[in-house]
């Protein structure tokens, strides 16, 4: 990229070093002679959306990965919340982990069991944390009703539309009371009316709980939706950084490749 071109990178407004929750530094991960990530670096502020985009095989999953700990980097550090993940042990990053909401392309709900049961799942596994919270049925209604579907608790997967089954997905990742939500191409796989009505959901989440959110995706409408400021990942490096209309406004022709 050249210097006229380049992006500064944004500040959010009103955020500081000390907000930061993930940060990650020098990656890089290859497979044999196939080099992924040659030196990714990102922050992740408290409350912000942050959109990665990057095209298909430019290694967004692969990162992704590194940051929960699925996949080991050659070098680099990732920070999530104050904590080296590269450094926990089993125990600590299953801790860190519940702090985490993941949202993955798929949805990936347990076909088997109901809306009420797929939510109660999470909970069973991570009893001690919701020892002071309310008993397991209201907790399952909130999340249910904070994405609009209080009334399909007795539910099958089967029986829900796509967008429903993405939102249900949503609302077990919410129950979890994450403070940081991964959005692996929340959109994926929709129509055009149900992407944007999941896209408003992830905006209206975002300002009731003030979570942080890392959001892969391709899709350029979603991007400039929900955006506070996004990051392309070309080459295996943060190639450039800044707001959604910083970027859109760019003369440089990867950056523009993203807008057409
Ligand atoms: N476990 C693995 N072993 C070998 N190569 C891998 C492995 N995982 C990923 N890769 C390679 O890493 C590169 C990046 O893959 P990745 O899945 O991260 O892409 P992506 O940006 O998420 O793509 P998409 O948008 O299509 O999901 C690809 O060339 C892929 O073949």
């Amino acid at each position: 990229m050249n210097k006229e071109n380049a992006i500064t990178p944004v500040f959010p407004v009103g955020k500081g070093k000390e907000d930061v929750v993930i940060r990650i530094k020098d990656l890089k991960k290859r497979f044999g002679d196939n080099h992924v990530l040659n030196g990714f670096n990102m922050e992740l502020y408290q409350g912000e959306n942050l959109v990665i985009m990057g095209k298909s095989g430019s290694g967004k999953t692969v990162m992704i990965k590194c940051l929960v700990g699925l996949m080991q980097p050659d070098s680099g550090s990732i920070e999530v919340m104050g904590k080296d993940i590269t450094k926990l042990d089993r125990k600590a990053l299953d801790l860190l982990r519940a702090d985490i909401g993941f949202l993955f392309q798929g949805s990936a709900l347990y076909d088997s069991m109901t809306v009420r049961e797929n939510l109660e799942f999470p909970l069973r596994r991570h009893k001690e944390r919701f020892r002071d919270r309310a008993d397991t049925e209201t907790l399952v209604l909130e999340a249910l009703k904070s994405v609009g579907l209080s009334h399909t608790t007795e539910l099958m997967p089967a029986e829900l539309s796509g967008g429903m089954k993405r939102r249900v997905a949503l609302a077990r990742t919410l129950i979890m009371n994450p403070r940081i939500i991964l959005y692996d191409e929340p959109t994926s796989g929709l129509d055009p009316i149900t992407a944007k009505e999941i896209i408003e959901l992830m905006r209206i989440i975002q300002a009731r709980y003030r979570t942080s959110a890392l959001i892969i995706t391709h899709d350029v409408d979603c991007a400039r939706v929900i955006s506070d400021r996004m990051i392309l990942l070309v080459d295996g490096i943060n190639y450039a950084e800044g707001t959604y209309r910083e970027l859109q406004r760019s003369a440089d022709p990867q950056v523009k490749a993203f807008f057409k």
